[in-house]
C-alpha cells in the first residue's frame, strides 16, 4: 500500500507540474493560490519576481517535483533495506544449522531437539531402477572390478549381486562375530507385550473387539493367531491344543465367543505355554546374533563392506554412516525366522528408533525405520535356509490372504515352498531391497507391504547371514534434525545424552 500510494503521489505531482508550465506567466487563481501556499505571498506582487519564484525558488513546482522524487527514492530504498535485512537473517539461520552445526546452542531445546529450524527439502534420495524382473545391470563397487546386479522382483524392488563379498571377507565377518559372542535373537517369554497390555488397561471386551477384525462376534483361528503371535508362533494346530488345554472352546466349534475369550486371558495363555514348555521352534525367530561396528577404527573388511554399500545404494555416506551397525546372524540346524517386515509402517504418531533423540515430542509408538535391507550370505547352506518373499510381485496383496485354509504363508517352517520367491543362500552373494516406497517427491513414502520376507528352516548344517540396514526417517524434518544433532561437537552431544538419561 505504501508504494502504491507513493506511485500515485508521483503521478499526481507530475500532473500539477505540467499544468503549471502551461500557465506560467499568466496571473491566475491557481498560480497565486500555490504561491501563497508556498510562502510566495509575502513577496511583493511583481511579475518578474513571481516568474523567478515559479521557476527557481524553493517554492517552484519543479522544485516540489524534485523533492517528491527524492522522497520516493528514499522511501523505496528504506523498504528494500528492510526486505534485505529480513531475508538475509533468515538465510543465516539456515546456514548456521547446516554448515556450522552446534554453533547456535540456543536453538537446542531441553529434549535435545531443535524447535524452530525448518529444514529445506533440497535433496532427493536416489533409488536404483529395477527395469524388469531378470534385468542385469553392471555396477562398479570397488575400483577395477564390476559386479552384475540382477533384478529379482519389482514389488518389492529387490536385487541380487553375486560375489559381493569374497570368501575371505565372509570368513573374517563370521570370525569377528564369534569373537564378540552371539546372543539369542529372541527370548522365550515376551514380557514387553504383556506390559503393554497392562499399561493400556484394556478390558477383555475391548481386546475382543480389537481382535474381531470382521466384527462377526466370534474369533476365528486367523484372528487369534495374528494377535497373539507377538513372540510365540502360533499355528492352527497349537491353537487347538491351547483351547483344549484351557478348556476355552466349550462348544468345540473352533471359534471363540466373548464368553469363551474371557477364559483365554493373556495371563492364562502365557502360563499355559510356560507349563507346556515353549520350544525354540515355536518362536518367531530361532537364531543367535551380534552387532559389528563399521565406523572409524573398525576392521578394514567391515569398513570396506560399508563403502561398497554406499556405492551400491548411491546414498549419501552420512546416512549409511549413521545407520545401524552390521548384524551378523547364525542359524543352527532347525533355525528359522518367520515372515516379517524389517521396518514398521508409517503413522503420524510413530517415531523411528534411530531418530528418537531428535523427535520433538515423545511418541507412544516406536519402530525401526529401515529404508533398505542389504542381506549378505556368509556361507552356502547345506539344506534349506532360503530367504522367502511370500508375496513378491503378487498382483494383489491382501493381508487376510496370508493365512487361508490352515495354510499360513508366513510360516517359514512349513510353507516356504508356497512363497512367490525364494533366494538360495550362496556364500558371498548379497541381496538388497527397499522396505519403503518413494513418496514421489524424492523422499521415503509408505511401507512396501510386498517386502514381507523370512528365513526358511535350515534342514542341514548352519546358516550365517549379515544384515546392513540403512535407516532413514520418513519424516524429513526428523531425519535432518537427527543428522544435525549427531554431527555436533562431542561435548554438546554428551550434554544432550545426559539430559535424556535423567529425564
Ligand atoms: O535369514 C534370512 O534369510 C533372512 C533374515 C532376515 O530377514 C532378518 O534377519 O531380518
Ligand atoms: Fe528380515
Amino acid at each position: 500500500t505504501a508504494s502504491a500510494s507513493s506511485a500515485d503521489g508521483i503521478r499526481r505531482s507530475s500532473h500539477i507540474a505540467s499544468g503549471s508550465n502551461k500557465m506560467t506567466g499568466t496571473p491566475g487563481s491557481q498560480d497565486s493560490e500555490e504561491a501563497k501556499a508556498s510562502g510566495c505571498a509575502t513577496l511583493p506582487h511583481n511579475p518578474q519576481t513571481e516568474r523567478l519564484c515559479n521557476k527557481t525558488s524553493i517554492c517552484s513546482r519543479s522544485y516540489f517535483l524534485l523533492v517528491m522524487v527524492f522522497f520516493h527514492v528514499y522511501l523505496i530504498n528504506v523498504i528494500a533495506l528492510l526486505f534485505y535485512v529480513h531475508y538475509s537473517s533468515g538465510q543465516d539461520d539456515d546456514s548456521l544449522s547446516h554448515d556450522a552445526p552446534g554453533t547456535d546452542h540456543s536453538r537446542i531445546n531441553s529434549r535435545g531437539a531443535s524447535s524452530k529450524v525448518e529444514y529445506q527439502r533440497d535433496f532427493s534420495l536416489p533409488r536404483v531402477e529395477g527395469i524388469r524382473v531378470g534385468h542385469v545391470q553392471k555396477v562398479s563397487l570397488t575400483p577395477g572390478k564390476s559386479h552384475h546386479m540382477r533384478t529379482l522382483s519389482l514389488k518389492p524392488l529387490l536385487f541380487e549381486i553375486p560375489e559381493f563379498l569374497s570368501e575371505d571377507e565372509c570368513h573374517v565377518v563370521m570370525q569377528l562375530a564369534q569373537l564378540k559372542g552371539l546372543m539369542e535373537s529372541q527370548l522365550m517369554i515376551q514380557e514387553d507385550h504383556e506390559e503393554l497390555v497392562k499399561e493400556l488397561n484394556l478390558s477383555p471386551e475391548e481386546i475382543f473387539n480389537l481382535l474381531d477384525i470382521n466384527q462377526d462376534g466370534q474369533l476365528q483361528h486367523t484372528e487369534v493367531i495374528s494377535a497373539f503371535r507377538d513372540g510365540i508362533w502360533l499355528t492352527p494346530d497349537t491353537l487347538r491344543e491351547i483351547y483344549a488345554g484351557l478348556k476355552a472352546d466349550k462348544n468345540g466349534d473352533g471359534l471363540l465367543s466373548l464368553e469363551e475369550f474371557r477364559l483365554l486371558s493373556n495371563d492364562a495363555f502365557q502360563r499355559f505355554l510356560q507349563q507346556q514348555g515353549v520350544k525354540r521352534s515355536q518362536l518367531v525367530r530361532n537364531s543367535r546374533h551380534t552387532w559389528l561396528y563399521q565406523g572409524e577404527g573398525a576392521h578394514k573388511v567391515l569398513q570396506d563392506i560399508k563403502e561398497r554399500v554406499i556405492q551400491l545404494t548411491r546414498l549419501p555416506p552420512a546416512i549409511v554412516d549413521l545407520s545401524e551397525p552390521l548384524q551378523v546372524v547364525r542359524y543352527e540346524e532347525g533355525g528359522h525366522y518367520h515372515g516379517h517386515h524389517d521396518s514398521g509402517p508409517v503413522y503420524p504418531e510413530t517415531a523411528c528408533t534411530h531418530t528418537r533423540l531428535a523427535a520433538n515430542t515423545s511418541t507412544p509408538f516406536e519402530t525401526s525405520c529401515r529404508y533398505i535391507t542389504v542381506l549378505f550370505y556368509l556361507n552356502s547352506v547345506e539344506g534349506g535356509g532360503e530367504t522367502a518373499f511370500p508375496v513378491a510381485d503378487n498382483r494383489t496383496y491382501d493381508e487376510v490372504c496370508l493365512i487361508q485354509n490352515d495354510v499360513d504363508l508366513l510360516d517359514t517352517r512349513k510353507n516356504c515352498d508356497k512363497s512367490n520367491l525364494r533366494v538360495t543362500p550362496t556364500k558371498g552373494t548379497a541381496v538388497f531391497w527397499y522396505n519403503y516406497l518413494s513418496d514421489g517427491k524424492g523422499w521415503v513414502g509408505e511401507q512396501d507391504e510386498y517386502a514381507l520376507h523370512g528365513g526358511c528352516v535350515v534342514t542341514h548344517g548352519t546358516k550365517w547371514v549379515a544384515n546392513k540396514w540403512i535407516n532413514i526417517d520418513p519424516d524429513y524434518q526428523r531425519q535432518a534434525r537427527y543428522q544435525q544433532l549427531v554431527s555436533q561437537p562431542q561435548d554438546k552431544n554428551n550434554e544432550i545424552k545426559n539430559q535424556n538419561v535423567c529425564n
